[in-house]
């Protein structure tokens, strides 16, 4: 059994904490948190040994009535690797205590690629992720972006990338973040942080993306043209999407257009926490102009897709010798997922 921690039990982190949890071939040894709450308790219920950063605080959570099972550091011993899912920046300034007991690390696209001087993709680059110390998972677009310019490439070969992300504000169960009432550009510079982050997964791909943030909560939504070297071919694009286990295919009869109604269908099949880990491109958006040009759209639950690429990097880092369409294989099964 792989021994995991998960450094940042928070939106991600309890997320691949469970997914990891459904794993044969992997546990759960600890969870860490910086302060007593909600999440904290949750992972209580969970049977999840819960560490803390700083053991000053003990007592919080001890009058809490929340269980302690010792420091991060602790944790960490206790750990064959570590998926650090602190916020952004924080990550980074971890990384000493991981080389202080000679752990293996997994990062999140919340930090930058020089934080591990690897970053992975599922789809991509499985394979480069064996016998690494150190890996980043990129974030939630780019993993979107990722698995569909790679079967694209695959197939027709891609000349250049355009897209536009239009990013959800803040995560559902976030009240202290915006915006309520506007559309920013965020970044109003060209390129947004997506375009380099593919790069640093697919250096050969030429892509620019901009990216605006709007005033929801569930889903990004991408608008995706790709210039191919060969002439596309629609019903091939279909077939493959249908055929790829990490990307869903939206039928137009099921009269969903948005991500609310992507929403309600993640809840109606009975998806925990309506994650849909899958990304999600819209069947009728799928076009090919002018021979060479392919447009589509498609959603990205940014709570999600990244959680079964944290299960996959584990397992190629620490894991037995296994390809990555056995590892994909065998983490969507043990979470009964069967994209869409
Ligand atoms: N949310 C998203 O949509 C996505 C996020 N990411 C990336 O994943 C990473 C985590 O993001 P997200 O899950 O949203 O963040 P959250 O803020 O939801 O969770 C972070 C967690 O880390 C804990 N934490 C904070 N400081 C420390 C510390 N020093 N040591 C241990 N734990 C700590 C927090 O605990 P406490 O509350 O107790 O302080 C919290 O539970 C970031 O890099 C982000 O960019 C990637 C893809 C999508
Ligand atoms: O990884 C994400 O987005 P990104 O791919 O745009 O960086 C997550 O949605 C987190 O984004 P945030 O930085 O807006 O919290």
């Amino acid at each position: 059994m792989i021994k995991v921690a998960v450094n940042g039990y928070g939106t991600i982190g309890k997320r691949v904490a469970d997914a990891v949890s459904a794993q044969p071939d992997m546990e759960i040894v600890g969870v860490s948190k910086t302060r007593p709450s909600a999440e904290a308790v949750i992972a209580g219920k969970r049977g999840y040994p819960l560490y803390i950063a700083d053991i000053s605080k003990k007592a919080d959570f001890e009058s809490a009535g929340i269980a302690i099972a010792g420091s991060v550091e602790e944790m960490i011993q206790a750990a064959d690797i570590v998926v650090d899912a602190t916020p952004g920046g924080i990550g980074a300034k971890n990384r000493e205590l991981y080389e202080k007991y000679g752990k293996m690390a997994i990062w999140q696209g919340g930090e930058a690629h020089d934080v591990a001087g690897f970053s992975f993709s599922s789809s991509c680059n499985f394979d480069d992720a064996k016998g690494r110390t150190f890996a980043r998972v990129v974030s939630c677009n780019t993993t979107g972006l990722c698995r569909i310019i790679k079967l694209a490439d695959d197939a027709f070969g891609v000349e250049k990338v355009r897209a536009t992300m239009v990013r959800r504000g803040a995560d559902p169960g976030d009240s202290k973040r915006g915006p309520v009432d506007a559309i920013v550009l965020n970044p109003v510079t060209i390129p947004s942080h997506h375009g380099p982050d593919l790069q640093t997964v697919l250096p050969e791909i030429d892509i620019v993306t901009t990216a605006l943030v709007v005033p929801t909560t569930f889903m990004h939504m991408h608008i995706l043209q790709m210039d191919l070297k060969e002439t596309g071919d629609r019903d091939k694009i279909l077939e493959m999407i249908k055929n790829h286990s990490r990307i869903g295919l939206i039928k137009g009869f099921t009269g969903i257009k948005s991500t609310a109604g992507l929403k309600e269908y993640a809840s109606d099949l009975g998806r925990p926490r309506s994650d849909l880990w899958e990304s999600c491109v819209f069947e009728d958006s799928v076009s090919i102009v002018d021979d060479k040009e392919l447009y589509l759209f498609q959603a990205i639950h940014q709570e999600a897709d990244v959680v079964v690429e944290n299960v996959d990097c584990i397992r190629a880092m620490a894991g037995d010798d296994i390809t990555a369409a056995e590892s994909i294989a065998l983490t969507d099964r043990s979470l009964n997922f069967e994209a869409i």
